[in-house]
């Protein structure tokens, strides 16, 4: 595990150093991945990294324990509260949209809005410090596009993509992330009551099983398939017209 933190922490210094800018900053929300991250960039920048938290009507244990992470690695850390910015940003929105309004989508759209409003925050907090955004998408998440295009999917730099959910779990504890944090549950925090696991019908061990070539039930099998083919488009570049076409 020492060879793949020193691999990574060694990659952060070069993409920063190649970037010409000066630091790194991420948003960390009391879950594994970001805990990770946190104390990843620590570890690469110890005097320009920055952990912001962001709580949007956000569970205060979760609160707590980005609290916590960001005291068990040293980094340096900023809350900023977005909870009222996007009850009035959503409200006006819905207002507008009035008998248009989807109850369906409703919950999704928020979601969504919560995870925007957080890129717009660490990038405008890496603009004045002149650092890059670093995200916290793992193998399972990126290969099955479990996370919100252009919101916490709209990041400088992906350091975890090639670690499985297991293994940033295994990294965890190999860097010292508080115990609590380790042992929960994975969730998007996106409404109460989310976790990862129940929406998307499979489980993180299912999805590093099949990435790692076991064979898995076949109804798990079809679900990160479905998955994989419908998010295709959050793994590229927007679609371009050209007149030549
Ligand atoms: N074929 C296509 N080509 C180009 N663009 C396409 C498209 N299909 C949809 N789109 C666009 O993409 C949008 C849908 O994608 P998106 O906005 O991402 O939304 P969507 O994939 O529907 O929702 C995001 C999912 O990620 C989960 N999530 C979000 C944030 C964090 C985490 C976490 O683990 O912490 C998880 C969240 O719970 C939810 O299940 C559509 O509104 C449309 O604009
Ligand atoms: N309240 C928050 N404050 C700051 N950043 C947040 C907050 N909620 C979500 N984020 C950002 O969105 C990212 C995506 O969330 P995700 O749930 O996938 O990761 P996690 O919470 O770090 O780990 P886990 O998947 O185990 O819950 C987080 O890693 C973090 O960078
Ligand atoms: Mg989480």
């Amino acid at each position: 595990m020492k060879e793949k933190v020193t691999a990574i922490v060694t990659w952060l210094r070069k993409q920063v150093a190649l970037s010409h800018t000066k630091g790194l900053v991420v948003g960390v929300s009391g879950g594994l991945d970001s805990a990770v991250v946190a104390f990843l960039i620590k570890k690469a920048f110890p005097n320009q990294s920055i952990s912001v938290i962001m709580p949007i009507k956000s569970n205060p244990v979760d609160m707590a324990h980005a609290k916590q992470v960001n005291e068990a690695c040293g980094i340096k850390e900023m809350t900023i509260d977005l909870t009222s910015i996007h009850e009035a940003m959503f409200s006006r929105i819905c207002k507008e949209l009035n008998e248009d309004i989807n109850d369906d989508n409703r919950r999704l759209a928020d979601a969504n809005l919560r995870a925007r409003l957080r890129m717009s925050t660490l990038y405008t907090v890496a603009t004045n410090y002149n650092y890059l955004v670093v995200g916290t998408d793992n193998k399972a998440e990126w290969y099955t596009g479990y996370f919100t295009k252009y919101g916490d999917g709209g990041v400088d730099l992906l350091p975890l993509i090639d670690l499985t959910k297991e293994e940033v779990r295994k990294m965890a504890e190999f860097l010292g992330v508080p115990k609590e944090v380790i042992e929960k549950e994975p969730s998007a925090d996106l409404w109460e009551g989310q976790t990862d696991e129940i929406e998307m019908g499979t489980t993180y061990d299912m999805i590093d099983a099949y990435l790692n070539g076991h064979p898995i039930p076949i109804e798990h099998e079809n679900i990160i398939k479905t998955m994989h083919k419908r998010t295709e488009h959050k793994r590229n570049i927007p679609t371009p017209f050209y007149f030549t076409e």
